[in-house]
């Protein structure tokens, strides 16, 4: 079980530099099994990067089984786990695209059916952390900003959030579907800046119907239970 978690883990953090999301060693992929996380460790290259590499840690952050240091964001996808019990993948990168909305402190507004397949509704970003939560524990208390951004929000349905001045943190199902959601929240946050700039504001949001037809259509509930948009 351990060594095929690791596997999924590894392979899940692969596919950040295969689809462009990360330079140097920005990022992190984790996937949870059980009261078992798997994560990647921090500071290292994606090309040095091995499957025994992986480090397993429990829910309160021990270190299980690895020789090096957990990625330096642990505690963010340790809190996000411990609150968000329909996800079992998360990643975080510092995509181009998604992380200059996240520094502009911006939601990226639901404007495309290509946004509204994977995403029902927009992407929020967070509240800046105060100089108390970053000096207090800034990675636990990123993730607790996320939780707290998310109060009347389904992570079921929108598996993605930008941390105001830091970037994305995407979810999932697994390692894998966590990397593919930052995928698409990559492509939606280009689409929408490209969509605005054309437009000269907004960008105009898609229609609740066609969010609905969309997202109903992949995903077969209504998990958003937001006001109209
Ligand atoms: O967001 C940050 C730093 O701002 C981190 O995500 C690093 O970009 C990767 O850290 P490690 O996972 O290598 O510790």
């Amino acid at each position: 079980m351990r060594d095929e978690l690791k596997q999924r883990v590894y392979e899940a953090n692969m596919l950040l530099p295969k689809y462009g999301l990360i330079t140097f060693t920005w990022g992190n992929v984790s996937e949870r099994e059980g009261d078992i996380v798997a994560i990647k460790p921090s500071g290292v290259e994606y090309d040095m990067l091995r499957q025994e590499d992986i480090v397993l840690v429990d829910l309160e952050g021990k270190v299980l089984e690895g020789a090096l240091h957990p990625s330096s964001d642990l505690d963010t996808h340790l809190e996000l786990y411990r609150n968000f019990e329909s996800i079992s993948g998360i990643t975080h990168t510092h995509s181009e695209w998604a992380t200059a909305w996240a520094q502009a402190g911006l939601d990226i507004p639901a404007c495309g059916t290509t946004h509204a397949d994977y995403i029902y509704g927009d992407v929020p970003c967070t509240r800046g952390l105060t100089s108390d939560e970053i000096r207090e524990d800034y990675e636990l208390n990123t993730g607790r900003v996320i939780v707290e951004t998310f109060r009347e929000l389904d992570a079921a349905a929108i598996p993605c959030v930008l941390v105001k001045n830091h970037g994305p943190f995407t979810w999932g199902k697994s390692a894998a579907e966590s990397v593919h959601n930052a995928v698409v929240l990559e492509q939606a946050a280009k689409m929408a800046f490209v969509a605005r700039e054309l437009q000269g504001s907004g960008p105009e949001r898609i229609s609740q119907s066609l969010l609905d037809k969309h997202y109903l259509r992949k995903h077969g509930k209504n998990a958003y239970y937001g006001q109209e948009r």
